[in-house]
């Protein structure tokens, strides 16, 4: 099961929440968060690039796409390994990300050439496994930006990095995952309201039930 969203959106706040309510029901949760910072040298490539480190690295779409797809691909195995272990795995954020913000810094849609490639790269060829069931959580591009602003004032290590501070980026990015959700990309979507606030106890009901 797959949370994504734009930064900021309460991803990582979602994905606690979640797993404490299916736990509290008697399910076994796993989860991981990608990028995989501190744990796969590509993650942390992706991270020194956003905040301007490796020269003009980050701005090369296709080039920043290949060091998050690289980082899941690495952590293949271990997903499947969870998977055998548990009764979900939680990931915040996976392959509809790179979709998602590849296209919205191109300016294409869901439609065009890179998502396509996305799934080429990720699905056909690393052989990634695919989930069952996509989390969109929901929330104007200005409601995310506000809240990755505070985190970022009240948690140390957290300064906004280069896809974050840009407004245009994120707002073309909601359009995506919203088409995204729209299509199926992937696997089914299930849009959540996160200004509204999430009811946790019925999501995990719906979850357990399909
Ligand atoms: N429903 C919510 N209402 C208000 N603030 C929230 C909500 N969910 C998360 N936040 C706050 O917004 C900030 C970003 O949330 P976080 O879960 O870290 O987002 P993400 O993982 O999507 O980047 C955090 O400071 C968090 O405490
Ligand atoms: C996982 C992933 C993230 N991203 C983008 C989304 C975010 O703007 C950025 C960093 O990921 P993010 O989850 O926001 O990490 P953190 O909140 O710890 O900084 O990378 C992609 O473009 N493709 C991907 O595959």
């Amino acid at each position: 099961m797959v949370i994504e969203g734009l930064d900021g959106a309460g991803k990582r706040t979602l994905a606690d929440g979640l797993t404490a309510q299916l736990r509290a029901k008697g399910v076994s949760v796993a989860s991981l968060a990608f990028p995989r910072y501190g744990k796969s040298v590509h993650a942390d490539l992706v991270k020194e690039a956003l905040h301007r480190g490796h020269g003009d690295l980050a701005d090369s779409v296709y080039g920043m796409a290949v060091l998050y797809a690289l980082d899941r691909s690495g952590a293949a195995d271990d997903i499947r390994a969870l998977r055998d272990a548990h009764d979900v795995v939680l990931l915040d954020r996976y392959v509809a990300s790179n979709a998602a913000y590849a296209a919205a810094r191109l300016r294409q849609d869901a439609a065009g050439e890179v998502v396509k490639w996305v799934w080429e790269l990720e699905v056909d060829r690393f052989g990634l496994p695919r989930p069952d069931a996509h989390l969109l959580l929901r929330v104007a591009p200005a409601v995310a930006a506000e809240r990755a602003e505070r985190r970022a004032e009240a948690e140390t290590d957290r300064e906004r990095d280069a896809f974050e501070t840009d407004d245009g980026l994120q707002r073309r990015c909601a359009a995506v995952y919203d088409e995204l959700a729209a299509s199926g990309w992937l696997a089914p979507w299930h849009v959540l309201d996160g200004v509204a606030g999430v009811d946790l106890e019925a999501l995990a009901t719906t979850l357990l039930g399909q």
